[in-house]
């Protein structure tokens, strides 16, 4: 009899459990977000799989291209929904343009982070920041002295040091006729100047330093995926108790804290004289104010350097390998970048930053690269506030998802939008009308838009020009195969080559006995 009782008691927990847990997941994942009862109309919504709704399309391998199906089907302005969560996808030049244009300060904030104390994107991050009071400190301090034209200037000879040493191992391994992977020779250059830009030293190649940051960036750009879905969720799974891949993320999180520590502990021993000049100079000397419009701490420093690192290097990397493959399959536009550059640089020394300006058609072939191959092809922001897009209502909140890969290929503005046609950019800039050039800036998008946009796109610009101007300057290419096939794939959310890019330097004449 005892076991009888104990049997019914024992189903009458489970039942009782299971009612709960059904319970909670309804009222969590499932049940209606507020706003979307209130009787406006949101955007159209596409069909989507119960329950999950539509959270196979963001986990599947080329999330910008599914999205791009979708929205070719359904409209440029879609509801999308994450379990209850809301998502607005954006998919034309001219919504993405009145979005910016009507709401810039309301879509100035990411939305949650996925782990708070995690350096990797946590709540000391510049990029995942809330648009308040630490984010504009940072972005003041970030134009005007870290990246501002002063800061640029004293660190030239950085880049320009880089650039040579890129170039001589091109020019060995051409010796050797040995080809090389374009995207690693483009990741040692941007972690090389990076680290001297932004600690003032390299890290070192002996004892595994160097490997070691450039395992956690890969790391870390791997998990961004995994972050967006985190971050998507936080609101509703907090509540449950439960912090999605928080153990992956502190992982990474710990590691970069023990390399970042060092670095500071070591800086701080350096003779007085040897500092002053570089990034960390000034966040340590903003860290000491005590005058400072806002007091960062040890923790925002230590998290700056991981958004500069992961920010700065893939994107960069990335517009390298893309720039390079557009040009192998358009010997046309190699040659009359070729033209360009001898005329303005000439043979007798190697390109310089300085020359950028004079060798718009670069600039162009560099741009071009970009629309066709943005690195961040989703731009994500939240909706502070409920308003209207399109005649549509957004409620407060929503998270914004901008397909920049498509914006960037629209043809209701862009003229044989999947053609590889550098003049388009010559021609606006020539015309020089201002109200042409914001247009042109809203519908061109690698680097973002608004308040929020990448404040570091002057030295991408910089350093891929100069990098992509030695290599069309100095060496001939040679490729396996006709053509280079430019099949894409995503590593994290970084859009990338799905082949990665190998090529054979072969030196050009004369030779390049000033290098
Ligand atoms: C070709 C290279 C690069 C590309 C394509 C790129 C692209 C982007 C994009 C798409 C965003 C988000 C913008 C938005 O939400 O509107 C962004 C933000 C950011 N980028 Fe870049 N970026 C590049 C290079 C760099 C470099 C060299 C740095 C710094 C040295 C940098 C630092 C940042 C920072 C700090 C943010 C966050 C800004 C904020 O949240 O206010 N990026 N970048």
């Amino acid at each position: 009899m005892e076991a009888v009782i104990s049997f019914d008691f024992q189903n009458c927990f489970i039942f009782i459990l299971i009612f709960l847990l059904t319970f909670l997941c309804f009222f969590f994942f499932f049940k209606k977000p507020k706003d979307s009862r209130v009787n406006f109309d949101l955007p159209p919504s596409p069909p989507s799989l119960p329950i999950i709704g539509h959270v196979h399309l963001l986990l599947s391998t080329l999330t910008h291209k599914s999205l791009q199906k979708l929205s070719s089907r359904y409209g440029p302005l879609l509801y999308l929904r994450i379990f209850n969560v809301p998502i607005i996808l954006v998919s034309s030049a001219s919504v993405a343009y009145e979005i910016f244009r009507t709401q810039d300060v309301n879509i100035s904030s990411r939305g949650v982070t996925a782990v708070d104390e995690s350096l990797v994107f946590g709540s000391s991050s510049f990029v995942t920041a809330p648009y308040g009071d630490y984010w504009k400190f940072m972005k003041k301090l970030t134009v005007m002295k870290l990246l501002g034209p002063q800061a640029q200037e004293q660190s030239r000879d950085i880049r320009a040091d880089d650039i040579k040493r890129f170039c001589r191992n091109l020019l060995d391994k051409a010796r050797k006729k040995e080809s090389v992977e374009i995207g690693k020779e483009a990741m040692n250059l941007m972690n090389n100047i990076l680290c001297k830009m932004s600690m003032g030293r390299s890290f070192s190649e002996e004892n595994g330093e160097t490997e070691k940051l450039r395992g956690l960036v890969t790391e870390s750009i791997g998990l961004m995926k995994k972050m967006f879905l985190a971050v998507l969720l936080r609101r509703q799974l907090q509540k449950l108790g439960i912090s999605l891949f928080k153990k992956d993320i502190m992982g990474v999180s710990n590691k970069f804290d023990v390399l970042l520590e060092k670095v500071l502990v070591e800086h701080r021993e350096k003779p007085e004289k040897d500092q002053g000049t570089v990034m960390l100079d000034v966040l340590l000397a903003a860290y000491g104010d005590e005058n400072a419009e806002y007091k960062i701490t040890k923790n925002h420093i230590k998290a700056f350097f991981v958004d500069l690192f992961i920010g700065a290097t893939d994107t960069s990397v990335q517009t390298i390998q893309w720039t390079m493959a557009e040009i192998m399959n358009n010997t046309h536009i190699l040659e009359r970048m070729r033209e360009e550059i001898d005329s303005v640089v000439g043979k007798s020394r190697l390109i310089q930053e300085t020359d950028l300006p004079n060798l718009p058609y670069l600039h162009a072939v560099i741009k071009e690269a970009l629309r066709l191959h943005p690195p961040g092809p989703l731009l994500p922001r939240e909706f502070q506030q409920g308003c209207k897009i399109g005649g549509f209502y957004i409620p407060e909140k929503t998270t914004l998802l901008i397909n920049a890969y498509v914006v960037m290929r629209d043809p209701n503005v862009w003229e044989d939008p999947e053609e590889f046609k550098p003049e388009r950019f010559l021609a606006s800039s020539r015309s020089g009308q201002e109200d042409e050039r914001r247009e042109q800036a809203l519908k061109f998008l690698p680097f973002g838009s608004g308040r929020r946009g990448c404040p570091g796109s002057n030295l991408a610009y910089m350093i891929v020009g100069s990098a992509i101007g030695m290599m069309v300057q100095c060496f001939d290419w040679r490729i396996e195969g006709e053509k280079v096939n430019m099949k894409e794939a995503v590593k994290g959310t970084i859009l990338t080559m799905a082949h990665p890019l190998k090529l054979t330097p072969v030196t050009r004449q004369p030779p390049l006995t000033w290098i």
